[in-house]
């Protein structure tokens, strides 16, 4: 992207009347180009006209700063034009005055005919040549705020700062005025910064919105790229197939938010409270509610969280989308991840801001099977070379089949792909691949959206048991060993809190431990089958974890490797870089021509060795072997670049450098084939 504006971690501290300090907003960073129109949506409060002050130069930030064309702005100027809700005309000159009072002020070295030229020019782009000689008392407030518009464009900003600018409006007026501004921007490619609390208003009018957390310390949550086609028409728009999903996004963004002010609320604050060298003891730890968040549960149960003085409400959050949000808004401390996650919200896969996350605990190995509908085992389907020709009878169909797994950067995602691709599937291509919280997979295949997933215990154990599905492979199929679920939490929480953090480590790192021996495994099933858990009958979990596991409809003897938690848990370099490949593999992000570093950032080694030491575990040397999967395949971690030009379907083609704040360079190196 050329940077055409750059909000550089702009930071703003209030004095409140008691003369304490309120941080408003902290480091915002956001970056836009010329032409582009951007939407800043959040709750009342949480510091939109802070950043919009602080663009048009009426409001300094405490750090940081606003960059326009690499020029720092600090006092306000003609190349930005704020338009406010309350247009503040002035009664005594016309419409045509009000303009050329701007114009006359600013281009006053333009000759008198340009400046009337300009003048006449904006009153008709607003639509306003009939009242162009009227007060403001005679005119209507949508007719009022057309004219602060073209106010605002005759002089020619670069920028065109806009607050609520249709708030006062009624809604016929509104809609009107909407399409107006649009077809406006549209057609002169005029840049935007928005405030609004009108989802629609944002999806009509931008290119980008920008959504808000709450304040104190609010910052930029989530970025939406409006990906439907101009010229926009307010019905056309509606009535696109991506509308509602991308409305959805918005919606349950600010909903999120809500609930968090609410649960602020009952708690007062979540502020740290310390004791001894801990700096934080009150902990909100996530989870997802599958069998392998056994380690805490088990820390939980046992009193391990409490050992190591800390005081944990764990958190079960209802989709792994959920619990990443937890982690990017502070919301959560800590969280159970699928393995790419925090290699993902690190690198701000999906058009996110990117948040440096660490991981310090790799705390269960295996653990997953694909899952295929009875249905297709009806049709004579029972293993990968059944199941494509199954698939390749929809290659005239307008659609493809599509499998549910849970996350883009989960293991059940990769090595879902990764053996669907060895099967000769290309995903995305002969297969859609879905995401599907987990405790809906099963009613999903039932529903026939699904031909089959990828999951964890207990949803494979479930569709088995409820005569819905057949097991038809394991992750022991694919890559025996894998790294599964770990331990992410933000790095500048890490930096805040490191005793807080080598305790959350050495509780579930005891915790993993005790989980492991088959002697536990019971003691695990009834802890997890609580109702504060799983919620689940123990007959649905066991299978999982001590066997008989059920492969296909037979009666398979359980592989002691299958749910694994006490074994390699130090995090690996060169499993986070098979993840990096994968994700690069299937285009979820690029390829970062610093991985080394990346991944170096990435992992937390130091806290899990100083836990490990502590606990009296034995600390592994770094393997750097290459990795072995089922399918005869070999990573190399010394060459990921290699790796991936040879993978089947590989969409890799360049490498581009990744800043951890500023994300992906725009300029990408391309890789030799
Ligand atoms: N001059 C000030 N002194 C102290 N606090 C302030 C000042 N200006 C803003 N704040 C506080 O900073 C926070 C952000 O305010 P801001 O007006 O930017 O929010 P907003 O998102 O624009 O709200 P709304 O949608 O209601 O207009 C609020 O808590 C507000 O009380």
């Amino acid at each position: 992207m050329s940077k055409f504006l750059e909000i550089d971690h702009v930071s703003r501290v209030f004095k409140t009347n008691k003369g304490q300090p309120y941080v408003a907003v902290k480091d915002v960073y956001f970056e836009m180009k010329e032409g582009e129109f951007v939407s800043i949506i959040g709750h009342s409060g949480c510091g939109k006209s802070t950043v919009l002050n602080i663009l048009s130069g009426l409001d300094r930030a405490s750090e940081g700063g606003i960059v326009l064309e690499g020029r720092e702005v600090r006092e306000p100027g003609p190349d930005r034009m704020l338009v406010f809700q309350n247009h503040s005309l002035l009664p005594w000159l016309t419409v045509r005055q009000n303009i050329g009072l701007a114009v006359n002020r600013v281009l006053r070295d333009l000759p008198k005919e340009e400046r009337h030229r300009i003048i006449q020019e904006n009153i008709d782009l607003v639509g306003l040549s009939h009242a162009a000689d009227k007060y403001p008392r005679e005119i209507s407030g949508g007719m009022k705020q057309r004219v602060g518009i073209a106010r605002a464009l005759s002089i020619k900003p670069k920028i065109l700062l806009l607050d609520e600018p249709f708030g006062a409006l009624d809604a016929l007026t509104r809609g009107r005025l909407q399409e107006k501004l649009m077809q406006i921007c549209d057609e002169h490619k005029i840049s935007a910064v928005m405030i609004t609390h009108d989802v629609d208003e944002a999806l009509l009018l931008s290119d980008r919105i920008v959504m808000m957390t709450n304040g104190p310390e609010a910052k930029i949550g989530q970025v939406l790229t409006v990906d439907l086609p101009h010229p926009r028409k307010k019905l056309e728009a509606v009535n696109h197939p991506n509308y509602y999903r991308l409305r959805g996004e918005v919606v349950s963004f600010l909903d999120r938010q809500k609930q968090i002010k609410i649960e602020r609320a009952k708690n007062k604050s979540n502020a740290a409270i310390s004791l001894g060298n801990i700096e934080k003891t009150n902990l909100t730890i996530g989870y997802i509610p599958l069998t392998d968040c056994a380690p805490f549960a088990i820390a939980q149960e046992k009193g391990l969280f409490a050992k190591y003085g800390l005081d944990v409400t764990l958190s079960k959050e209802n989709s792994w989308n959920d619990l990443a949000e937890g982690i990017r808004e502070g919301r959560l401390d800590a969280a159970q991840m699928v393995t790419g996650m925090p290699l993902a919200i690190t690198l701000g896969m999906g058009n996110q801001i990117p948040v440096p996350v660490v991981t310090s605990l790799t705390m269960s190995r295996n653990g997953n099977a694909i899952t295929l509908s009875k249905r297709l085992q009806n049709e004579g389907v029972h293993d990968l070379a059944s199941l494509k020709a199954y698939i390749d009878k929809f290659q005239d169909e307008a659609y493809n089949p599509a499998m549910g797994m849970v996350h883009h950067a989960s293991m059940h995602n990769l090595l879902l792909r990764h053996w669907l691709a060895s099967g000769g599937m290309e995903p995305d291509k002969d297969v859609d691949v879905i995401v599907i919280p987990p405790p809906q997979m099963v009613s999903n295949l039932m529903a026939n959206n699904i031909i089959g997933y990828c999951v964890g215990e207990p949803w494979n154990v479930r569709a088995v048991n409820d005569n819905v599905g057949f097991v038809v492979a394991t992750d022991l199929d694919i890559w025996r060993g894998h790294p599964e679920k770990v331990l992410g939490l933000r790095k500048d929480w890490a930096e805040q809190y490191p005793n807080t953090h080598l305790a959350v480590v050495k509780a579930l790192l005891e915790a993993s431990q005790f989980c492991e021996p088959l002697e536990n495994r019971d003691e695990v099933v009834l802890t997890l089958a609580k109702p504060q858990y799983l919620n689940l009958d123990p007959t649905y979990i066991r299978p999982g974890f001590a066997g008989p596991y059920r492969v296909s409809t037979m009666e398979a003897k359980y592989d002691q490797d299958f749910c694994q938690f006490g074994v390699g848990n130090m995090p690996s370099r060169k499993e986070h870089l098979w993840v990096l490949t994968q994700m690069a593999r299937w285009g979820l992000v690029n390829f970062p021509e610093n991985y080394a570093e990346v991944i170096y950032n990435l992992l937390a080694t130091n806290v899990y060795q100083q836990a490990a030491k502590e606990l009296e575990i034995a600390i592994a040397d770094e393997d750097r072997s290459p990795i072995a999967l089922a399918d005869g395949s070999v990573f190399d971690p010394n060459d990921p670049i290699a790796a991936l030009q040879s993978m089947p379907y590989s969409r890799f083609t360049e490498t581009s450098y990744f800043d951890p704040v500023k994300g992906f360079a725009t300029k990408k190196v391309a890789v030799r084939q």
